[in-house]
């Protein structure tokens, strides 16, 4: 059954103090559109330790929807929920342009959250998080890149890490979508698209992204007025391994993520159909083929499923992040409004991070 909450009280304290470790996380997801009620379900049927209790929306038809789809409490104020005190962790779902403020709200009341990605879409916002955060002195900020829980990116680091191949020298990528939601503009495909690849460079490498050029082809006549698709963005990193991205996001077919490496020593790729994507390729009478992923949640449903996991035996162990973390949610972030930059001037763009508080 589900309830409405407009207000909670404040209860900064018990929220400080954490949970009780005994029981299951208590989690709330804000924001239920696509990503949110995905995220919903995983952590109503799958996470182990974790117990949804919660979900709010600004769409308040929406959160009583969805509230009352999977039996749990419609909190109609994102912010009540943050300061919940029967709510222990937070899922944030929301866009990406109200990230800061809900992550900060969480900061405050001391609670852990699994941002989904861009942690934000400016790196001042994201710096802000950084140091919010320190000043905080513990991590509480998971940030949502889950391709570093999926089984190709891991093997293909792990390959790197190992030296086996010599240094690397090329990381080619290529990120097709099938269609855009509205209001996709150019920016996104830099903001929302590439940060996963900004931020898979620097788990591969384990280095930071120093400078990026984006090159502007021609458009695709799939692309709604205006939309500049595809995108070809280049990237190159601390030690010069150069990355090149084709950005495409209405290829009207499927959804591809593939990332070749060519090192000193070998080549290695992922992504390819039958690749771990889990799509199977064929070979009967004289044809042969494969299937292409319909979406994001085919092909990384399993990575988002250990994302979920790995995050909540983390808040249970009280280290709170076991993955990506708002350093990683901030570079991305400077690495990607670098791009925007570079997207309108064509011109290569040097990245400086900063100090790392
Ligand atoms: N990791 C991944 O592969 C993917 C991540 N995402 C990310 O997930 C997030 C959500 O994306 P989608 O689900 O596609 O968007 P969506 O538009 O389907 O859903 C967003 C929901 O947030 C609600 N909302 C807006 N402002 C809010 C606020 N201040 N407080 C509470 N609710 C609010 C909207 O009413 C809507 O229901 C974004 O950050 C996006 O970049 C999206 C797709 C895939
Ligand atoms: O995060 C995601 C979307 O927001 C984005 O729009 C897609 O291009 C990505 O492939 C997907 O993983």
């Amino acid at each position: 059954m589900s309830t409405t909450t407009s207000t909670t009280a404040l209860s900064p304290d018990s929220a400080r103090q954490g949970y009780d470790r005994s029981r299951p996380v208590r989690v709330a997801v804000l924001g239920v559109g696509m990503m949110g009620q995905d995220h919903a379900r995983r952590l109503a049927t799958l996470t182990a330790g974790a117990e949804l209790v919660a979900v709010s929306d600004v769409d308040v038809v929406r959160t009583d929807a969805v509230a009352a789809e999977f039996g749990v409490r419609a909190i109609h104020d994102p912010k009540a929920a943050i300061v919940d005190p029967e709510v222990d962790a937070l899922v944030i779902a929301t866009p990406g342009f109200t990230h800061e403020e809900l992550v900060l709200l969480a900061l405050e009341a001391g609670k852990p959250v699994l941002c989904e990605k861009p942690l934000t879409t400016t790196p001042e916002t994201s710096r802000r998080i950084v140091e919010a955060e320190a000043a905080l002195g513990r991590q509480l900020v998971q940030v949502g890149f889950m391709r570093r829980f999926d089984a190709g990116y891991q093997q293909l680091r792990a390959l790197i890490a190992s030296g086996e191949y010599g240094a690397p020298l090329f990381l080619h990528c290529a990120h097709r979508n099938a269609t855009t939601p509205p209001n996709f503009s150019s920016e996104m495909l830099m903001l929302d698209s590439v940060v996963h690849e900004v931020d898979v460079v620097r788990y591969l490498t384990g280095e930071e992204v120093v400078a990026i050029r984006v090159i502007a082809p021609r458009s695709t006549t799939s692309a709604p007025d205006g939309l500049q698709d595809p995108q070809f963005v280049i990237m190159e990193t601390e030690s010069g391994v150069l990355v090149d991205v084709e950005i495409f996001v209405n290829t009207t077919f499927g959804y591809e993520v593939r990332t070749e490496l060519v090192a000193e020593k070998g080549q290695a790729r992922i992504g390819l159909p039958g690749g771990f994507e889990g799509g199977m390729v064929t070979q009967s009478g004289r044809g042969w083929g494969g299937s292409i992923p319909k979406d994001f949640k085919e092909r990384f449903g399993a990575a988002y499923d250990v994302e979920f996991q790995r995050w909540i035996d983390a808040v249970r162990a009280g280290t709170n992040v076991d993955g990506p973390g708002v350093w990683d949610g901030y570079a991305a972030a400077a690495v990607c409004a670098a791009g925007v930059q570079s997207l309108k001037t064509g011109e290569r763009v040097v990245i400086d991070l900063g100090p790392r508080p």
